[in-house]
């Protein structure tokens, strides 16, 4: 019997086409409709915006952060409080990364052993460990629906030595992660992460080693870390195959629109990313025609909106040249309409790869939306 076949799988397939699929994916809190896309709130705000903009813009779950919450306000305060759900008022579905992720590139003074990462804090210098046992202990405090296990993730280019040594360490670590997690409620979920950074083998090594563990879903981490984008798309392809087909697959902090719709035509099924809002927070729109940097003099005296067939109201109502006034004046209004518009091309971007999925048109859709990207904005 394969210890995958013991746990619990609250995915449903629903259609394929090709290598993509689209699902739904059944939390404690909600349903979530794959592929999807997971806006970041990383302390526990989705920055610019108000939860029912998120909610209205089309997003199912979103996503927070150990390690920023484990540090402030505290896990062991928001659970008092009655969960993450409760404490933001976003009564859906959420994802909370392990933190280790996090450590490694905020914190200073951080020291991997096999125990755990020890760090110092960027909010108050206090010294902190972070176990797997630690991870998943703050993740259920949290509430969230779906934790993450503890993985070391290396930056690209790396040794192939340090590469195998996180590979294996974060082997470990999800069999720790594994055993802490058992005391959880039916139907909160733990995912895997596979790791092995740009070596096929390794990828190979790490996505068979957590199937024997077994667990509710499958991550890919470890990519989009400094990698070129056909890099990354050589280890998908790679990994994915060895992942069980009836389990969701989720890859990690998961990108560009384009990026997005080449891992969906690689079997990938969630993804997050801090995108749509950073950029928007930098004057910078997604649209169908893709990206518009709003600083540009260009704008200054177009009265048209970013895309007027747009379901979004803002995209379709928001003059460029106000948009171009507002982010030019520094007003906070211009990253707040940025980052709602950024959301929403995204949330339509998965809708509409769900629709072709659903409808055996994956292959028009890829080929119609990048011809739209390639026009470019006119
Ligand atoms: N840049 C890719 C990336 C991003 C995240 C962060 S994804 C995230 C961010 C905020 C909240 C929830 C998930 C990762 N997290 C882990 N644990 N491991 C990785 O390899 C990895 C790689």
């Amino acid at each position: 019997m394969n210890p995958d076949d013991d746990v619990p799988n609250h995915f449903e397939l629903l259609a394929t086409d090709g290598a993509a699929r689209t699902g739904r994916l059944t939390t404690p809190h909600g349903v979530v409709r794959t592929p999807a896309f997971m806006p970041v709130g990383t302390a526990g705000a989705m920055k610019g915006m108000h939860w029912r903009e998120v909610r209205d813009a089309g997003a199912d779950i979103v996503l927070g952060n150990t390690y920023h919450l484990m540090l402030r306000p505290s896990a062991e305060r928001i659970a008092a409080l009655g969960g993450l759900q409760r404490f933001t008022g976003w009564n859906g579905p959420m994802l909370t990364d392990s933190g280790g992720f996090q450590v490694m590139s905020l914190s200073d003074l951080r020291k991997v052993s096999e125990n755990a990462v020890t760090f110092r804090s960027h909010i108050d210098g206090a010294k902190v460990e972070l176990s797997p046992e630690r991870s998943i202990e703050v993740q259920r405090l949290l509430g969230s629906d779906i934790a993450m296990q503890m993985d070391e993730c290396v930056r690209l280019p790396a040794e192939h030595a340090d590469i195998e040594r996180a590979m294996q360490l974060s082997l470990r670590w999800a069999e720790r992660s594994k055993r802490a997690f058992e005391s959880a409620p039916a139907g909160y979920m733990l995912f895997g992460i596979v790791q092995g950074g740009d070596v096929p083998q390794l990828r190979h090594a790490s996505a068979r080693g957590l199937v024997a563990v077994g667990f509710h879903g499958y991550a890919i981490g470890g990519l989009a870390v400094g990698e070129p984008q056909a890099v990354m798309l050589a280890m998908i392809d790679e990994t994915a195959p060895l992942l069980p087909r009836e389990r969701p697959r989720y890859l990690m902090g998961v990108g560009t629109p384009d990026d997005i719709l080449e891992a969906v035509k690689r079997g990938i099924d969630m993804f997050d990313c801090v995108m749509p809002t950073r950029n928007g927070r930098h004057g910078v729109a997604f649209t169908r025609f893709g990206q518009v940097n709003l600083r540009n003099a260009r704008h200054a005296d177009d009265p048209r909106p970013l895309d007027e067939e747009s379901s979004w109201p803002s995209t379709r109502n928001c003059a460029r040249a106000y948009l171009h006034h507002l982010v030019k004046a520094g007003e906070t209004l211009g990253a707040m309409l940025l980052s709602e518009i950024n959301v929403a091309y995204y949330q339509s971007l998965m809708r509409g790869v769900r629709d072709a999925i659903a409808h055996g048109k994956f292959d028009e859709f890829y080929q119609r939306t990048r011809e739209d990207w390639a026009r470019g904005d006119i």
